[in-house]
């Protein structure tokens, strides 16, 4: 079959892209390296769409949950992916969890099944010189496809780990106890009015305590394969940072200097500064907080900062293998390489996060590929829809020098209007982004359009 689009990579991403296409009437080529008797290190089959830890596609809520509105985004466009979790879900309470073999099968045995795909067991070793392609190798990619990914992007906008501090929901700091000042009240290069972070304050007996339990947490440990991805001082773990010495916080990520408490108008013992993640400022993550503590003891820890006690955690810290590229920098708006067009990216190494996340970009990848090539423009999903959201933050919403990896949240959506309790708030977000995929979809009554623009 001569093909008119390459998709290297037949994970969650490569998979639900090549569906896209080929129900839009392409050729697709599907490069898949297992297979060739060579896997991951997490792989552990042969099958297309492969979950490489957990069974579960998270909540199936789509009123209050923004990956349970994602589910129903997708499924909407007609997802592979969606289709086959559906077909084998198994019993899991308000989430979506499915029969991982089961599963797997379905999606391979539908791509092998379609006219338009032809599958290859290939690794990949270099990026094409020309001709359409999707790359969706994931956060595992074959080392020398990452390398040549590298050259490509240059070796600055390819991470091979993750090392991410958490995130807050800015909402839920209280502004009563935190306050915003940088450092000296400097304003940096870009801007910014000396106010540019939030910051909590901690007097010796809390910082001391903080210590200890710092560390005393229950750690993750890697896994026998990460062990060998080195880490750089930059990402040290604040518990690595802690056993060194009481004060090596307080002179590194937790340096009170320059910082006047407004209620008290001196510096405190030590201080947790956090920063703007996103261009809405919805989302707020702890500088240099990168932890391999558990999720539970983080929660539990970092709510008894001064300020958080009632943070609400877009993302938890982690450290972990994971190759993917700096997107905001390096994509347009539908997901190709600015300096190479003929090639997109799609899957985890654009830099979200998660089994339906990757899938989202790779089913956006390829509606947005399959327009290209019917000569048409496919707009972007609005910002306001779970995809648009995703898409959003990965092409332009977050920070270039901070990026890092997302599951997506509400945090990602501009925010709703008004005040509401939580619950309410979560539907206020998931009404809205009804009606804006609707009418991205042109299915909302022109009546309805009509009062919307009122
Ligand atoms: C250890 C681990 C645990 C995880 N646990 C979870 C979890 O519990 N829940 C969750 O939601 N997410 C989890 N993730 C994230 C999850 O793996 C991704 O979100 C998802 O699988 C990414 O989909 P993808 O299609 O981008 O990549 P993948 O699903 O990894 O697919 C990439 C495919 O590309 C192939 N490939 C790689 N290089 C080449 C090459 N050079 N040539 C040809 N083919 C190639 C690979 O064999 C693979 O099939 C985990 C990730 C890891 C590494």
């Amino acid at each position: 079959m001569t093909h008119q689009i390459h998709i290297i990579g037949g994970g969650l991403a490569g998979t639900e892209a090549a569906w896209q296409l080929a129900e839009a009437g392409m050729k697709v080529r599907l490069s898949e390296m297992r297979g060739t008797g060579e896997r991951s290190p997490a792989h552990q089959t042969d099958g297309l769409a492969e979950l490489v830890c957990s069974n579960s596609f998270r909540s199936d809520d789509a009123e209050h949950n923004a990956v349970g509105l994602l589910h129903s985004e997708m499924r909407a466009l007609g997802s592979v992916i969606m289709a086959c979790a559906d077909a084998h879900k198994v019993p899991a309470g308000s989430a979506l969890a499915v029969d991982r073999d089961g599963f797997s099968e379905a999606v391979t045995q539908r791509l092998l099944a379609h006219p338009n795909i032809e599958i290859v067991r290939e690794r990949v070793d270099a990026l094409p010189a020309s001709g359409p392609t999707i790359v969706a190798t994931g956060p595992l990619t074959a080392m020398a496809l990452a390398e040549s990914i590298g050259a490509a992007t240059g070796s600055d906008a390819l991470a091979f780990f993750d090392a991410i501090a958490p995130i807050v929901h800015r909402d839920s700091i209280d502004m009563d106890v935190a306050w915003m000042a940088s450092r000296w009240d400097k304003s940096g290069a870009d801007g910014g009015d000396g106010k540019d972070y939030i910051n909590c304050p901690m007097t010796k007996e809390q910082y001391l305590a903080f210590h200890q339990d710092l560390l005393h947490g229950e750690k993750t440990e890697f896994r026998e394969w990460e062990k060998d991805t080195p880490y750089f001082e930059g990402c040290m773990p604040i518990e690595v940072m802690a056993e060194r010495g009481v004060d090596t916080l307080r002179y590194g990520p937790m340096k009170p200097v320059g910082l006047d408490d407004p209620r008290t108008g001196r510096w405190p013992y030590a201080v947790v500064q956090l920063r703007q993640d996103n261009a809405l400022g919805t989302l707020w993550n702890m500088v240099g907080f990168q932890t391999k503590l558990k999720y539970a003891e983080q929660v539990r820890l970092f709510r008894t900062i001064p300020g958080l006690e009632n943070a609400e955690f877009a993302r938890l810290g982690g450290l972990h293998r994971n190759t993917f590229i700096n997107s905001p920098q390096l994509l347009d708006r539908t997901l190709r390489l600015k300096k190479a067009l003929h090639i997109r990216f799609a899957g985890q190494i654009t830099g979200c996060e998660g089994y339906v996340e990757s899938s989202a970009v790779g089913l956006l990848a390829g509606r947005f590929a399959a327009a290209e090539l019917l000569g048409q423009m496919l707009a972007p999903p609005p910002v306001e829809t779970a995809l648009g959201a995703l898409l959003g933050h990965i092409t332009g919403g977050a920070e270039v020098d901070l990026y890092q990896p997302m599951n997506v949240n509400f945090g990602l959506f501009p925010p709703v209007e008004g005040k509401a309790k939580k619950a309410n708030r979560k539907r206020l977000y998931t009404l809205r982004a009804e009606q804006a995929f609707d009418r991205w979809l042109g299915r909302a009554p022109v009546e309805k359009q009509k009062e919307d623009a009122a």
